[in-house]
């Protein structure tokens, strides 16, 4: 952490938080997806779901784990049928993200639950990129597509998927892996994950969610991403620890998430601040916002509030967001100056 910063007041804690603008760099855009929208877009698309109203929806909302999650995730998505539906969804997320100070967004999309149902590869990432690119133009938050394999299916269906994806290969900037984690290890993805590294794909992977530290290694020495999305479950092993902090290779941490999903009891003992004061670069982010009760400042503000981070790890924070990220180094430079000159008002007032 930076020596030099000067404190804030520790009243003025949660507005620093709030104001610092920031990257979010894990949020899966179908995870964005209110219930308004869900009822909205089924009406539009005439298809049924098998919740009577928005409450009812909301109300099953109640997680136990990842899997319970992902069975409700996958059904919420049934109803994104057009172009305008993806480009609906992704723009409600940018405006909310806006209000949040995201100034900068890596948005992962699944094509595999959409393509499954019949939808065009096409049809997913034209919307959602036209959404990425009206935002940049009117809402000043850069934003930019990650496409992500499920790793509950093979990697046969993931090379189908990349296969189908690529005539649109400039309106994304890599790929994932998300989905059922545990028994669906990294080395499943080995070789789609080479052929995506040839083509100049940037490479993530979720790891270390649910799954061991086992996992992150492999991610990291069999799919050689260049971050760990999760990996929360590395502080289990110094030297997975260690190897983290020297190559500083970035953690997107999503607390919120991990708290819905039972990772940690509580937020309390949520391990953020360890891999914070560990040196790790390690960012915090919302998962998926619709689902888990929060959007990017609710998840800092909750977690501040529940493990005792202060301004210089909320200054800290927003820095790794920005290193961690994929933009191009001038477009970093200024995203750091706008940092600075926001933790300096605040300092000095
Ligand atoms: O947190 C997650 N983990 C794995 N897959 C996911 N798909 C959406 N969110 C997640
Ligand atoms: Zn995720």
């Amino acid at each position: 952490m930076s020596p030099s910063l000067p404190p804030v007041a520790a009243d003025r804690l949660p507005e620093l938080v709030r104001a610092l603008p920031k990257a979010e760099l894990h949020m899966h855009i179908e995870g964005s997806l209110e219930p308004e929208l869900i009822f909205a877009l089924a009406q539009r698309n005439k298809v049924e779901i098998p919740y009577a109203d928005v409450e009812t929806l909301r109300h099953a909302y109640a997680f136990t784990n990842l899997q319970s999650f992902l069975d409700i995730y996958y059904a919420g998505a049934s109803v994104l049928i057009t172009e305008q539906d993806f480009y609906d969804m992704a723009w409600a997320y940018l405006k909310r993200a806006q209000a949040d100070n995201v100034v900068h967004t890596e948005m992962f999309f699944d094509p595999q639950t959409h393509t499954a149902r019949g939808v065009p590869v096409k049809t997913v990432i034209d919307g959602l990129h036209r959404a990425c690119v009206d935002a940049g133009r009117q809402l000043g938050v850069s934003a930019s597509l990650i496409l992500c394999f499920l790793r509950h299916l093979s990697e046969e269906d993931a090379f189908a998927t990349l296969e189908e994806a690529l005539p649109h290969r400039d309106k994304f900037i890599g790929v994932g892996l998300d989905s059922s984690e545990v028994g669906h290890p990294p080395e499943k993805f080995a070789r789609v994950f080479a052929r995506c590294r040839e083509l100049g794909l940037h490479l993530v992977a979720h790891a270390g969610e649910e799954g061991p530290p086992a996992y992150v290694w492999s991610a990291l020495d069999v799919l050689k991403v260049e971050r760990v999305d999760h990996g929360v479950q590395s502080s289990k092993d110094p030297a997975l620890m260690q190897r983290l902090a020297e190559e500083r290779i970035p953690l997107t941490v999503c607390p919120l998430s991990n708290l819905k999903l039972c990772v940690f009891p509580d937020l309390a003992a949520h391990n953020i601040k360890s891999l914070l004061d560990a040196g790790l670069v390690a960012t915090i982010n919302s998962d998926d916002p619709a689902y888990f009760g929060g959007y990017m400042n609710e998840n800092w503000v909750q977690t501040f509030a529940a493990t005792g981070l202060d301004a210089r790890h909320a200054w800290q924070l927003a820095a790794n967001s920005f290193e961690a990220s994929f933009i191009e180094p001038p477009q970093k430079q200024a995203y750091m100056e706008r940092l600075n000159e926001v933790y300096a008002r605040f300092a000095a007032g």
